[in-house]
Order: structure tokens, then C-alpha cells, then sequence
């Protein structure tokens, strides 16, 4: 039988925080022996405090050799609060006292145009992975994603047309229904092609959410990922968010 996602479930937001620290290190020096470079890539939303809390600080982290991308970004500028960059700066990056990571964000003269925005993330990743005629798709080393309560992660969102992209690695939308509407997202394939892809949810406010994407046969974004990652997949949740939920828990080891 197919090895299921991991769902690891602690009291709260801060036990829940040494745990996934402890996992991102051990992401991080596997790839570190692989290529000498750790490449990840970050949601928005609630997901940048947590790693804040994970995170910092930690003399184990070896900020300047990692490679920072974004799952998904807002056709915004940088400093406007709808920015999932100027998320991770403001708890994250900003906090920073020694090295720093390489951090790619948008390029914010194309703003105008979602495709062209895309496409010039995509070359970012053509850049830092090879060029598109020798890899198929990128390979992060970790994606450190959030879920949304309607089940959406990236800006990959339930029945829209983009689930089903298979060429792009960088995809735009202009009609996501979580304001703000224009957005760039990771496509699913390079979501599912990750060596290693971490959820993080926390909050009753998930878990509705999450008995559909852990108990049913939903086609849910989350759940998509899930089933083509198996346990290359791991979830970092409070027990608000899967109160109920029945799938089973496993206790968090490396
Ligand atoms: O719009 C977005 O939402 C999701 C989920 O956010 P959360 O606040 O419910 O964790 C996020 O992962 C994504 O990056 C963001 O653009």
C-alpha cells in the first residue's frame, strides 16, 4: 500500500514550533550534503510567524546557504501588505542578526502583466535549477506551505483550471477568489516533484478543512498533494486544527 502523508499534531502553535524546527534542520543538511545549497520555497499568510517561531533563533540554520523562493506571490509591490515577500521580511528576514539566505522575490516592473510576471519567475528557477531543456521540473529541497481554509495552498485553488497545468513551472492567475484577485503561483507538478513538502495549519478555523482533505476523497489542492507525495509529505498542526479529525496521528520523529 502507497505510504500515506504524516500528520503530526501538538498541543499548540509553540510545541509545535521545536518540532518543525527540527525537521526543516534535517531538510536542510541532507540537502546541504546533497549540493551544497538548500532550496526551499515559502507561503504567505500564516505561515511565515510560524516559521519565525520555528526559526529564529537557531545557530544551527545556516542561513547563507539557503535559496529562498515563494510558493505563491501577490501581483503587488513589495511593501504592500498583501505581499507574501513583505511577509516573510517583516517576521523573518527583517529579524535576521548574522547571515542571510538568497531571496528571490517578484520583479515588481512587470505587475501589470500576471503572464509575463510568471514567466519571469519561472526563469529565476530556470536559473538557480538548470535550464528548462535539461530538467523536466524543478526540485525544491523543502516547500513550506499553508492551507487555506477553503483547502487551497499556493494559489492553486479548489476546481480552478490551473490544477490541471502541466507545462508551466509558474502559472498566473487573475481570478483567485481570496483577494487580491492577480497572483502567481507554483504549479502543481513542481508542488508534487519537491523531495520534501511541509504543511503547516494551525486553528479551529481549519478544521473543517482538514477532515475534508484527510478524510474524504475531495480532489481538494491539499489533498492532491497529499496523494502524490505520500509520506514525502508531512503536516505541523495544532490539535484545534484536526479536533476530530480521524485520521491517525503519528508521534513526531526524524
Ligand atoms: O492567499 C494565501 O493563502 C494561503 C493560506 O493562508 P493562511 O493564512 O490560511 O495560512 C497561503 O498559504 C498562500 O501563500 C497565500 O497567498
Amino acid at each position: 500500500m502507497a505510504k500515506q502523508a504524516n500528520l503530526y499534531s501538538f498541543s499548540t502553535a509553540d510545541t509545535l514550533a521545536p518540532a518543525l524546527r527540527d525537521y526543516v534542520i534535517t531538510c536542510q543538511e541532507a540537502a546541504i550534503q546533497r549540493h551544497g545549497v538548500f532550496k526551499v520555497a515559502v507561503s504567505g499568510g500564516s505561515l511565515p510567524k510560524v516559521l519565525a517561531q520555528a526559526l529564529l533563533p537557531s545557530d544551527r540554520i545556516q542561513w547563507a546557504k539557503w535559496e529562498v523562493f515563494f510558493a505563491d506571490e501577490r501581483a503587488v509591490p513589495l511593501d504592500d501588505a498583501d505581499s507574501n515577500y513583505g511577509l516573510l521580511k517583516t517576521e523573518l528576514l527583517d529579524k535576521l542578526t548574522g547571515e542571510h539566505p538568497v531571496v528571490h522575490p517578484i520583479e515588481t516592473s512587470l505587475l501589470d502583466d500576471t503572464q509575463e510576471l510568471a514567466d519571469h519567475y519561472e526563469q529565476q528557477l530556470v536559473t538557480s535549477f538548470a535550464s528548462r531543456d535539461s530538467v523536466r521540473l524543478p526540485i525544491f529541497d523543502l516547500l513550506l506551505l499553508g492551507c487555506g481554509p477553503d483547502g487551497h495552498t499556493c494559489s492553486l485553488f479548489p476546481g480552478h483550471e490551473l490544477l490541471r497545468e502541466t507545462d508551466a513551472w509558474v502559472a498566473p492567475i487573475e481570478d483567485s477568489p481570496k483577494p487580491p484577485p492577480r497572483r502567481i503561483t507554483l504549479t502543481l507538478p513542481v508542488v508534487t516533484h519537491a523531495v520534501r513538502v511541509a504543511f503547516v495549519a494551525t486553528g479551529a478555523g481549519k478544521k473543517e478543512i482538514m477532515k475534508e482533505i484527510f478524510e474524504a476523497e475531495t480532489g481538494l489542492p491539499c489533498a492532491l498533494v497529499n496523494a502524490a507525495c505520500g509520506d514525502r509529505c508531512s503536516w505541523f498542526v495544532d490539535d484545534a486544527a484536526v479536533e476530530g479529525v480521524s485520521y491517525p496521528r503519528r508521534p513526531f520523529s526524524l
